[in-house]
């Protein structure tokens, strides 16, 4: 089976948590966009839900395929946010943002009782940080952010090529709230916490793309079928 068929397999189980009446954060990128799709085949079909989107893109796709939107200040609290990731380890924290949504998904998913992530079997690592870490730095002092960013990181033992992210025509990647990401690429990270820790205290970093103790179950699809893993 494809990576595509099985991000479409993970999105299908994680429809088996939804009923209707909830509030749902839509996440961002091709695992959650398959999520979208399907949503909204039941959503033809009568199920009656509402969805905040993570990302300019997800919006685009929900509105394209019918899923009724509203925001976070008007809905007052979700029931549950289904989004992809990069990476998850055995504690279920995960690396996202390789699409650019760190900063809403992050907001939408800490303002949710749950937080399904779906994936293949791919994004299953024993430690995170062979995806290059994604860190939302606001445009101005990026270059003094990305000192701090370094001596954040070597102050948990950590270094690796810091990299502004850039567009296919090689002009610098603005995310959807107009700032900048640096991609870490730290190679094996044995405390995601302790980091976590250390780069939300550097003034410049909007957000990183270390989701701790938000994934409340993966839902994984591999060759050998979906499997549901939730916390130890
Ligand atoms: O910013 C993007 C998100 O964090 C995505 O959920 C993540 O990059 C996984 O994307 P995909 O499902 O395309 O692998």
């Amino acid at each position: 089976m494809s990576a595509d068929a099985l991000k479409r397999e993970a999105a299908a189980m994680a429809l088996d948590h939804v009923e209707g009446g909830m509030r749902l954060g839509l996440g961002t990128g091709s695992t959650a966009s398959w999520f979208v799709r399907l949503l909204a085949d039941k959503v033809k079909g009568g199920l009656d839900v509402i969805g905040v989107p993570t990302s300019e893109a997800t919006a685009a796709l929900a509105r394209e395929v019918g899923v009724r939107l509203t925001t976070l200040d008007d809905v007052g609290g979700l029931d549950l946010t289904v989004d992809g990731t990069d990476e998850f380890d055995p504690a279920l924290n995960l690396v996202k943002g390789g699409g650019g949504a760190l900063l809403r998904e992050k907001i939408v998913a800490s303002d949710s009782e749950r937080m399904i992530v779906i994936a293949d079997d791919s994004k299953r690592v024993k430690a995170l940080g062979a995806f290059p870490l994604p860190i939302e730095v606001v445009t101005f002092g990026a270059g003094a952010t990305l000192r701090a960013v370094e001596k954040a990181a070597a102050s948990v033992g950590l270094s690796g090529p810091l990299v502004f992210r850039s567009r296919a025509d090689g002009s610098r990647y603005v995310t959807d709230q107009g700032n900048w990401i640096v991609d870490a690429s730290f190679r094996q990270i044995s405390d995601p916490k302790a980091l976590a820790l250390a780069l939300s205290g550097i003034p410049g970093v909007v957000e990183h793309g270390l989701f701790i103790d938000l994934a409340s179950m993966i839902i994984l699809a591999g060759a050998g079928g979906v499997e549901r893993i939730d916390p130890v």
